[in-house]
């Protein structure tokens, strides 16, 4: 068992351990949010025909070389046609057919005229000028060429993924399936929020959060409720788990207390410990365990310290596990829009939210930093890391931080931008 290592050893650790979990094929709708789980290739072209760019008139280019304001050009309107429809005459010199916007290009002609531009007149329009060839035409193939692959396996699926993919005609699209996870809290001194508060006793609250986490990324949460602070109970809670769900999380008993049971329970279960610890704060006494290839974590009792350990740690694994190529929280850097004026023995992460300001990326903490003040991780999307020996962080100082929750994906997936200058502080003007 390894003891109180980095947090970038305890991820790697564990994600090495990490196989996918299965495949399935979900609706279009139900897919925004999951993951491909195979390369998409355009199977035909989009738009799959040349077709009108507006509402106008179809026809030969050179058949307007010589016109001009003075002495137009004349065209006889030998069709008229729309969106979703072939014209089924061709247009020769002379003629032309008139189209409306996403009309495919009647045969024989080669460029467009928008309707006002012309003089219709019976079944003849005049043209005033010289047209060019492929005006206003938008070409098959312009956004997708056929065999393009529009989309790699392990990325997510977007509201746009799914407009696209729905252009190529794909109705059923190819997913990982959703994780399984199995929740627990430990604690004679919790009380599910349904019940009615007793002295001495809190609500279970970690366990809501966590789970709610795990909805937002798209899993599964499986609700394995409050174990009492009791190594058997502890154990077939586990045991159970394991039973159900790819990874098992729990909250509390982590620590060195007379009823802190986790250690003995994962043993109890059978499961190999991998690691006790992480050099972290809030949230260190995080134990990990695997057992027949499942992991189970277990976080601190502590809400605020679970729920950060939650996204640094569980949420890559998650993610992993639905086959998500980059699972690790994006980083960024920005300019600490605060004080905290404790030092960091300990590597630190302060709950904060991004905020760009002047197109300055600024990051001010979300309130108290204590590990169990759940308060200060709501607004939270990002973790600033304070390194380990750090002094006071003050206001206008460059920090790096971990984006967390919702924004996470999708936001800075560009390299971090990197400012020349440091920005002065009466530069930046904070509500
Ligand atoms: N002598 C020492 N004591 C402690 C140490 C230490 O090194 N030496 N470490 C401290 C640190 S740091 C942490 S973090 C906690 C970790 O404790 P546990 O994981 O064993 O958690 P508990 O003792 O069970 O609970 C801590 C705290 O959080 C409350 N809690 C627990 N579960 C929940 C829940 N599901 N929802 C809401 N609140 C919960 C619990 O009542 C405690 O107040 O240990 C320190 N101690
Ligand atoms: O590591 Mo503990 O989570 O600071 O309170």
């Amino acid at each position: 068992m390894k003891n109180n290592i980095q947090l970038e050893e305890a991820q790697s650790l564990l994600l090495n351990r990490i196989i996918p979990v299965g495949k399935c094929l979900v609706s279009l709708l139900e897919s925004s949010g999951r993951v491909l789980s195979q390369d998409i290739k355009a199977s035909t072209n989009i738009p799959p025909f040349s077709k009108s760019a507006l509402d106008g008139y179809a026809l030969i280019a050179s058949d307007t070389r010589q016109a001009d304001s003075s002495a137009p050009v004349q065209l006889r309107v030998i069709e008229e046609t729309r969106a979703g429809f072939i014209a089924q005459e061709k247009v020769v010199s002379g003629t032309t057919i008139k189209v409306m916007t996403g009309s495919p290009i009647p045969n024989g002609a080669n460029t467009l005229i928008k309707h006002e531009e012309v003089v219709r007149n019976g079944d003849y329009v005049s043209i005033f000028r010289t047209i060019k060839a492929q005006d206003n035409v938008i070409k098959a193939g312009e956004d997708i060429e056929q065999g393009k692959v529009v989309a790699q396996k392990g990325s997510l699926i977007t509201p746009p993924l799914v407009a696209l993919l729905a252009g190529l005609g794909i109705s059923q699209v190819p997913v990982y399936a959703k994780a399984k996870i199995a929740f627990m809290s430990t604690g004679d001194e919790l009380l599910d929020p349904s019940e009615t508060l007793q002295p001495g006793k809190i609500y279970n609250s970690s366990l809501y959060g966590l789970m709610a986490r795990c909805c937002e990324m798209g899993g599964h949460p499986l609700d394995l409720g409050i174990v009492p602070d009791e190594i058997a109970a502890t154990t077939a809670r586990i045991s159970r788990g394991l039973e159900e769900a790819d990874i098992v999380v729990s909250t509390g008993g982590v620590s060195v207390g007379d009823y802190d049971v986790m250690k003995d329970a994962m043993v109890g279960a059978g499961a190999e410990i991998i690691f006790w610890k992480v050099a972290m704060k809030p949230g260190s006494p995080i134990i990990a365990a695997v057992k027949d290839k499942k992991l189970i974590i277990g976080l601190s009792g502590n809400p605020a310290a679970a729920m950060v350990t939650f996204d640094m740690i569980l949420t890559p694994l998650i993610k992993r596990l639905m086959g998500k190529n980059n699972p690790l929280p994006d980083k960024i850097q920005g300019v600490f829009a605060d004080n905290f004026l404790k030092a960091s023995p300990q590597r630190r992460f302060l709950r904060a939210k991004l905020e760009r300001k002047d197109g300055v990326d600024c990051l001010k903490l979300t309130g108290a930093q204590a590990s169990g003040i759940l308060m200060s991780m709501i607004g939270c999307n990002v973790l600033v890391d304070i390194p380990a020996g750090s002094g006071p962080v003050i206001f206008g100082q460059r920090v790096s931080g971990h984006i967390v929750g919702n924004i996470s994906d999708g936001y800075h997936q560009e390299p971090v931008e990197v400012y020349e200058e440091e920005p002065k502080r009466e530069e930046l003007s904070f509500s």
